[in-house]
């Protein structure tokens, strides 16, 4: 019996366009001066981090070839992070989720199933993007937040963590997400799966997961709360 969705947001919840032709640029144009700011510990982290894994190299040259590649760079998260909370608070940022995901969220929170969120978003920022949505603030039907600290989304031991976090069975949880990988990490763990092949992001069905179009095609696929 399903318990908990856990959701991933980047071509689940969020149509990939606005992370890349939105989020994306609004964090590239404030990473310049943000990364030079040597008195907020989490960039300073961020640069330690990153000098670890390319000794020698710009740390700005080496987040935006991130960027370029939209690789999941825990250390670039942080700082894209950082940059989102100034546009989301001052409303220059609203994330535009896809219009079948509050309701069916709120749907299925009302009848008794548990959210929660793994993305390689960084927490504090995934809590701004459902904070400020055009459909208002969602952050009150999740109850857990999980991003790359808790492990790489590929990795099955990743799964198993966020399964104890939530004190439930991996099979308890069933997993949303558009990535075929992702989506093997979380069934070698034990949990359910399901693949989001969302038309506007020309995702890729993956065989090796069941397909859904929307989250209403999930809701009938697993019989969830309506
Ligand atoms: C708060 S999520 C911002 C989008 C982002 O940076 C990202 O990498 C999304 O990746 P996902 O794991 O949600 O596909
Ligand atoms: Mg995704």
């Amino acid at each position: 019996m399903i318990r908990l969705v856990l959701l991933d947001i980047e071509g689940t919840t969020l149509p990939i366009s606005f992370v890349r032709d939105v989020m994306f640029p609004y964090a590239a144009k404030a990473l310049p001066a943000l990364i030079e700011d040597h008195t907020n510990p989490q960039v300073v982290g961020a640069r330690a981090d990153i000098a670890i894994s390319h000794p020698g190299e710009d740390p700005l040259k080496v987040c935006q070839d991130w960027m370029a590649k939209d690789e999941k760079a825990a250390p670039l998260k942080t700082l894209q992070g950082i940059t989102w909370r100034q546009g989301f608070e001052d409303g220059t940022l609203r994330a535009d989720l896809y219009k079948d995901v509050p309701p069916a969220l709120k749907a299925w929170s009302k009848g008794g199933l548990r959210l929660a969120v793994y993305s390689s978003g960084s927490v504090p920022s995934q809590k701004l993007l459902y904070g400020y949505t055009e459909q208002g603030d969602l952050t009150s039907l999740f109850d857990g937040f999980f991003d790359l600290s808790t492990g790489g989304k590929k990795d099955a031991a990743s799964y198993t963590k966020i399964a104890k976090a939530c004190a439930l069975k991996p099979e308890e949880i069933l997993f949303l997400s558009d990535i075929g990988a992702e989506l093997d990490a979380a069934k070698e763990a034990g949990f359910q799966i399901c693949q989001l092949v969302r038309p506007q992001d020309k995702t890729v069905p993956y065989e090796g997961a069941p397909h859904a179009a929307d989250l209403n095609d999930v809701t009938q696929k697993f019989s969830l709360p309506t």
